[in-house]
């Protein structure tokens, strides 16, 4: 028996995604409906009220959660149990925005203290840098930060830093490094002083290839420019749980900031990992952003299932993958400071549930985690909308979108919630061939062609949307929304019995990159590859086509 029709709710569920009405009728029946599909947390209100559910499919959806013990899995991860079961290791990216007076143990010892003793000292850091009082190697002030790192050690500090635009002191200017490809770290280096720029690498394991490479770049660089050996310490900095390869590779250590095996790559932002995101909006911002986290935490583990925002999110995805067979799901942000966060959310998810076995190491038979994608509002109307609105696919949406704008000018704030609430409106209730056909009442097409017509204006609708709203995106704001998709990640972990917090279909690809690399270079060429990856290497040796 395979995990999902083992739930008891599962025949139920199947039965209900079998008869449900259209929403425009579950709207019609209930005019109390957005006000009951609708919870509010943290800062934020969620309305789910345009998904395909009934109260008896919630409750369903929720019982099925209770089932899968869902509430001791939660109390399991924040108690810091070795929930990553496959590396043996806690899941506490949760002790980073814990309060300080919190007890968390590992191995027997209370995390707390060195987490707080980490934030102690990129607050040093942070006031060292942006006060001037920290030089550079030829007696000046730091103006620009280059942030070296990929995957979870690139993504959050980016896009969390984009987003925070509006709090910036304005002290500072930081760009990132993530692609091996040298033209990424080449054009940062044009833009920055060698005398001002402190580099800050970003490796949990200090081992990936990429960053490394760009580290070794940066500094052959600063020395090319004046730098010497000994400047090293004025001009570099690191992020790791791997003190000893760090300080190996010149890293001094007083420059070394921590990380422990219990925080996931792409759950790091709130560790040191940010020191961008607080190098640049400041310290109290930083902290600001860890409550907002903190309160989301809260809400998760004390609330209701039914009143539960990252739990009623989750199952809405579980619901969509496997009972209706959808396969990906679009985040939109109605706020040019959010665009980044469809890239967040894409590693965040799509790393932690891109998996195929259960925890008991049984293929599954069922979907696991969808396609995540997506992009800014209102952009990608006048782009992949259309797909959403009349493709064959079925795309679950999120709309996120702060009811304040940071920059309120003219009708630009309202004309952006009428395309957020007009396409969601749009999504749901869609248009009927009578009604395509009534607009083409007064044109001079015959009856006929009215009708082909009106065929191709047909929307059928029932597309469902979550509306996550807020009143502005502020620090605290933007840590509850990254915490509210962690949760919901977790959430449908637990439903589908998947490690959530592992990433071993990342590594065959490096052994292979390694192996190739060795042949790029190697004096003989390669012929015991497959015919492919043969050629593939012949033709980089000779350069051309
Ligand atoms: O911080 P590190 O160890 O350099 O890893 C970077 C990224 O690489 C991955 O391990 C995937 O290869 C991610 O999980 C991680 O965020």
């Amino acid at each position: 028996m395979t995990v999902m029709n083992s739930y008891p709710q599962w025949q139920t569920l199947q039965r209900l995604s079998q008869q449900l009405p259209h929403m425009r009728s579950l709207f019609a029946e209930d005019p109390k409906r957005a006000e009951s599909m609708s919870v509010s947390a943290a800062g934020l209100m969620l309305d789910y009220s345009k998904n395909r559910v009934t109260t008896e499919v919630m409750q369903s959806l929720l019982a099925m959660a209770q089932s899968a013990g869902l509430k001791d899995k939660i109390n399991a991860m924040f108690a810091g149990e070795r929930i990553n079961t496959t590396e043996q290791r806690a899941v506490l990216h949760t002790a980073l925005r814990a309060s300080a007076d919190s007890e968390i143990d590992v191995d027997g010892q209370n995390i707390v203290p060195e987490v707080q003793q980490t934030l102690a000292k990129m607050e040093a850091f942070v006031e060292a840098i942006t006060s001037g009082e920290w030089r550079g190697f030829t007696g000046k002030a730091i103006t620009d930060i280059v942030s070296i790192g990929i995957g979870g050690s690139f993504l959050g500090p980016k896009i969390a830093t984009q987003a925070l635009r509006p709090y910036w002191s304005g002290k500072l200017k930081c760009h990132f490094v993530a692609n091996v490809d040298a033209t990424s770290l080449v054009e940062k280096l044009k833009l920055v002083d060698p005398e001002t720029t402190l580099f800050l690498m970003s490796s949990k394991s200090f081992g990936t290839q990429e960053t490394l490479t760009n580290t070794l770049s940066a500094r052959d660089w600063f020395l090319s420019q004046g730098g010497t050996q000994q400047d090293i310490a004025k001009h570099f900095a690191a992020i790791t749980s791997n003190v000893a390869k760090a300080t190996a590779f010149g890293m001094d250590e007083a420059n070394i900031f921590p990380m422990w095996d219990w925080v996931g790559g792409r759950y790091s932002l709130w560790s040191a990992i940010g020191l961008p995101i607080a190098l640049m909006v400041g310290m109290d911002n930083f902290r600001a952003l860890l409550q907002g986290a903190s309160d989301m935490d809260r809400h998760f583990v004390e609330a209701p299932l039914a009143q539960n925002m990252p739990v009623i999110m989750g199952m809405l995805s579980v619901w969509y993958s496997n009972f209706f067979n959808a396969q990906s799901h679009v985040v939109l942000t109605y706020d040019h400071y959010l665009r980044g966060l469809p890239a967040y959310f894409q590693q965040l998810d799509m790393e932690s549930n891109g998996k195929s076995v259960t925890l008991d190491g049984e293929r599954v038979d069922f979907n696991t985690g969808p396609v995540i994608w997506g992009g800014e509002g209102t952009n990608g109307q006048h782009a992949y909308h259309q797909l959403l609105h009349q493709g064959t696919a079925l795309i679950p949406a999120d709309f996120i979108m702060p009811l304040q704008s940071h920059n309120p000018l003219g009708e630009h704030h309202a004309q952006l919630a009428s395309n957020c609430f007009g396409q969601t409106q749009a999504l749901m209730q869609g248009r009927t061939f009578d009604e395509a056909l009534a607009e083409l009442a007064g044109s001079k097409l015959s009856d006929q062609d009215k009708a082909i017509i009106a065929r191709h204006k047909v929307m059928d609708g029932n597309k469902p949307s979550n509306t996550l709203l807020m009143d502005k995106l502020t620090p605290q704001t933007l840590g509850a929304l990254i915490a509210l998709y962690e949760h919901r990640t977790f959430v449908q972990g637990v439903i589908w019995q998947i490690n959530s917090f592992d990433q071993w279909g990342v590594e065959l690809g490096k052994t292979l990159g390694n192996d190739v690399l060795a042949r790029l270079g190697a004096a003989e060429e390669s012929t015991d590859l497959d015919g492919s990856s043969n050629r593939l290497i012949r033709l980089f040796r000779q350069g051309h086509l």
